[in-house]
């Protein structure tokens, strides 16, 4: 096997020169084939209030400049014990969500095919379904851990059925989801009703609330997190509003309340060694953030996704 090729040396080239790709990875063209794919989906037409995370991928990208080869945290060199590449962004159609989730599916499975695992960044939530879709082709119904402030299992809005407030309950009506191992993490602000919650329920989902995170730590939450989820295949979708608004502000739904980023990188730490085949980020709407504050923690949570799945090699 030859080494793994790595991101451009920023001791040679500045990091602020040249094209972004994700941490200044090689693009998926320049290498035989990867064992991590960081893929882009600028789609956002599921949106139910601010548009703008069509432009999510590119700023996360940019905002990715600075990250280091070696992560102290993990003690893991996420680069050098697995090739890792950017596979640029799946185009799909602005105009058709029901097209473009169809597209996204099979875009995804066919990087996948391979054994790729996928680290996605969005783009709107409408999106987590169909790599669902893709990642359940490979492994059947998996565990899922979904940050965010909201459910995004409510079941239509103005009568559509994929957007970005529905993913979730489409998966598990289409039976994708492991419904033994489903959690929201971060969750708050106003509901629509009561019934919301029932229904989530009923669907499968625990819930940990941002409020549960302050009050009783990152390291229970993770205990409880991990026996939920044990050894199963395991699929993680960040959105970024999973953090409050002062560590994220360019979103298109923000809720007060929410987790910082140092809760959100520590919890995602605590579950090196689980089995993790793919994950997204989403929700990064560039117009509304400020000194790139929302890019970088999503780029940092990227980072912290590959790292994982350095952990996680299982070939
Ligand atoms: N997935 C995100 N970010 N937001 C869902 C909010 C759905 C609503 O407008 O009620
Ligand atoms: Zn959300
Ligand atoms: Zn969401």
């Amino acid at each position: 096997m030859t080494e793994p090729r790595g991101p451009v040396d920023s001791s040679r080239v500045p990091r602020f020169a040249g094209p972004a790709t994700f941490a200044r990875l090689p693009r998926l063209d320049e290498v035989d084939r990867a064992d991590v794919a960081v893929v882009g989906v600028p789609f956002d037409t599921g949106v139910s209030y601010r548009p703008g995370a069509r432009f999510g991928p590119s700023a996360v990208r940019e905002a990715s400049r600075l990250l280091r080869p070696y992560h102290p945290g993990l003690d893991v060199s996420p680069f050098a014990t697995q090739q890792v590449a950017d596979a640029g962004d799946i185009a799909c159609n602005p105009f058709n969500i029901n097209e473009a989730v169809e597209t996204i599916e099979e875009a995804a499975s066919a990087l996948a095919a391979d054994g790729t695992r996928l680290v996605t960044i969005g783009g709107d939530h409408t999106i987590a379904l169909p790599l669902l879709r893709a990642a359940a082709r490979l492994h059947g119904p998996i565990a899922l851990l979904h940050f965010d402030a909201h459910l995004d299992t409510w079941d239509t809005y103005f009568g559509a059925e994929y957007t970005h407030g529905t993913p979730f309950r489409r998966a598990v009506e289409e039976g994708i989801l492991d419904t033994e191992a489903l959690s929201h993490v971060g969750t708050r602000g106003p509901l629509y009703a009561k019934k919301d919650l029932d229904d989530d329920r009923r669907m499968g989902f625990g819930v940990v609330t941002s409020a549960d995170v302050m009050r009783r730590g990152v390291d229970e939450v993770v205990d409880a997190l991990r026996q939920r989820i044990g050894e199963r295949p395991l699929y993680l979708s960040i959105d970024i509003d999973v953090l409050d608004p002062a560590h994220a502000p360019g979103t298109g739904t923000p809720e007060a309340g929410g987790l910082t980023s140092r809760e959100l990188l520590e919890i995602l730490r605590g579950l090196a060694g689980a089995n993790l085949v793919g994950a997204d980020v989403v929700e990064v709407a560039p117009a509304y953030d400020h000194a790139e504050i929302t890019s970088v923690a999503a780029s940092h949570v990227a980072y912290d996704l590959v790292s994982l799945l350095a952990l996680n090699k299982t070939s």
